[in-house]
């Protein structure tokens, strides 16, 4: 395996069924694919090191070689057994090699990275991973799923269990880093659906069930519909670890008032893909009506934030259209779903009052896409000079999108 390699995965909005996902109901996203993270994986300098450089959260560190080797046959032993649960063995392994990483943040960046550095690539040492991201992190747009597929499609290829000589990543690549994406997620966020992996690994848009014996119910649709829409982002912090923790405990604690809601949530995510696969000007109202049942339940769940009932409020005066959080809420992102009676300058006004009396920005993008991607060694020749400088500090998104984004910039990516 030659180095550099670059790899990338997009973001993603989830249209409906977010929390009702890790309850086993039905959801559909779609990805975000102008929005991505990018993985430079470089050999180090001392050989006797691995190296993680995640800028956009300031962390930078190293681990050196007699550290990672006792990891080896905790590391065998978790790669060997279920992909659906993390190892407590290897948990408790990785502990010490995390106890300077107080920042919460840091703390589940690296122990993402350690843990899927271990399985997938053993105890090689010599290389540097360096991540950098035109995604908001922690706004409900998927981050760390993209962050853990980009380091499962990189430690795959380096750990030789996917072959960088194709001209396309097959079926079996795919659900590869799926997999490992997925164990990833469960590294930072403790009991993801596997909904933002699944996104971030096959990109476009998916509809998507785990079902009762953690099987998974999922449909690529390849002919996802532009719907018009505008992503908020109240820039309000929050973790979706915390989140997901707190709807989990108040299902235990009111099971019989929560089932219901979460089941209605379900029958909203299966409604809607029905309304996607054949809309229509006629049935595009029944669409703003899910957006809004949506949103409420969630309210009812606690993952509201008022920063996010602002955007709601707004919409519903001004009549812009339907306004629903996505992702994990908390803060983070909101997506408003336009009424097709709203003028451009209503849209316009909509968003500039949000921006002047809240601080909040609009995205503007539109949905699907491609999933992961990579570029090898080969194909990275004649560019390195330009990757070093995207992939310093304080690079801005625009930077950054000239050179890497897929289908724009001058790199050759596969996918
Ligand atoms: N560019 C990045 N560099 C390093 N770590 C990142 C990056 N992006 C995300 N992360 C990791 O992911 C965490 C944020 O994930 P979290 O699941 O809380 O939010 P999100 O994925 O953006 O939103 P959601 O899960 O609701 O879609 C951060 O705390 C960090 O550990
Ligand atoms: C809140 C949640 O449903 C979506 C986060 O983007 C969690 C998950 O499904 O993993
Ligand atoms: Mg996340």
């Amino acid at each position: 395996m030659s180095l550099p390699i670059v790899t990338s995965a997009p973001g993603k909005v989830i249209i409906f069924g977010e929390h009702s996902a890790v309850f086993k109901e039905p959801v559909i996203a779609a990805s975000v694919s102008s929005l991505r993270s990018y993985l430079l994986v470089t050999a180090t300098d001392d050989e006797n090191v691995i190296e993680l450089d995640f800028p956009d959260i300031k962390l930078d560190n190293k681990w050196k070689r007699q550290d990672i080797a006792v990891l080896k046959e905790c590391a065998v032993s978790a790669a060997s057994s279920s992909h659906n649960e993390l190892s407590q063995e290897l948990g408790v392994a990785l502990e010490p090699l995390l106890a300077n990483l107080n920042d919460p943040l840091h703390y589940h960046a690296a122990y993402c990275f350690l843990y899927l550095y271990t399985c997938l690539c053993g105890a090689k040492t010599g290389l540097k991973f360096t991540v950098k991201s035109t995604l908001p992190i922690g706004a409900g747009l998927g981050s760390s799923a993209s962050i853990s597929v980009c380091l499962a499609l990189a430690m795959g290829i380096l750990g030789g269990h996917i072959s960088d000589s194709g001209d396309k990543l097959s079926n079996s690549d795919l659900s590869f880093v799926n997999t490992w994406s997925f164990i990833g997620e469960k590294c930072i966020n403790g009991t993801p659906s596997g909904i933002d992996n699944a996104v971030a690994t096959y990109g476009n848009a998916v509809s998507f069930q785990r079902q009762d014996d953690n099987t998974i119910k999922f449909e690529r649709i390849l002919d996802f519909p532009q719907i018009p829409l505008i992503l908020t982002n109240t820039k309000i912090p929050r973790s979706t670890k915390t989140l997901v923790g707190n709807v989990v405990k108040l299902a235990e604690r009111e099971p019989l008032i929560t089932k219901p809601i979460l089941s209605a949530m379900g029958h909203i995510a299966t409604r809607g893909a029905e309304i996607l696969s054949s809309l229509s000007d006629e049935n595009y109202p029944v669409l703003l009506e899910l957006v809004r049942l949506n949103h409420g339940l969630l309210v009812s769940l606690g993952v509201s934030h008022p920063g996010l009932e602002v955007i709601r409020s707004l919409s519903d005066t001004m009549k812009i259209g339907s306004t629903k959080l996505t992702g994990a809420g908390g803060g983070g992102c909101a997506l408003t779903l336009i009424d097709k009676n709203a003028s451009d300058s209503e849209i316009d006004e909509f968003k500039s009052q949000l921006q002047k009396d809240h601080g909040y920005v609009s995205l503007s993008t539109g949905l699907g896409g491609m999933g992961c991607s990579y570029v090898s060694s080969e194909k990275l020749k004649g560019h390195v000079a330009s990757l070093a400088t995207v992939f310093a500090r304080d690079t801005t998104v625009e930077e950054i999108d000239s050179v890497l984004l897929p289908n724009g910039g001058p790199l050759s990516w596969v996918h």
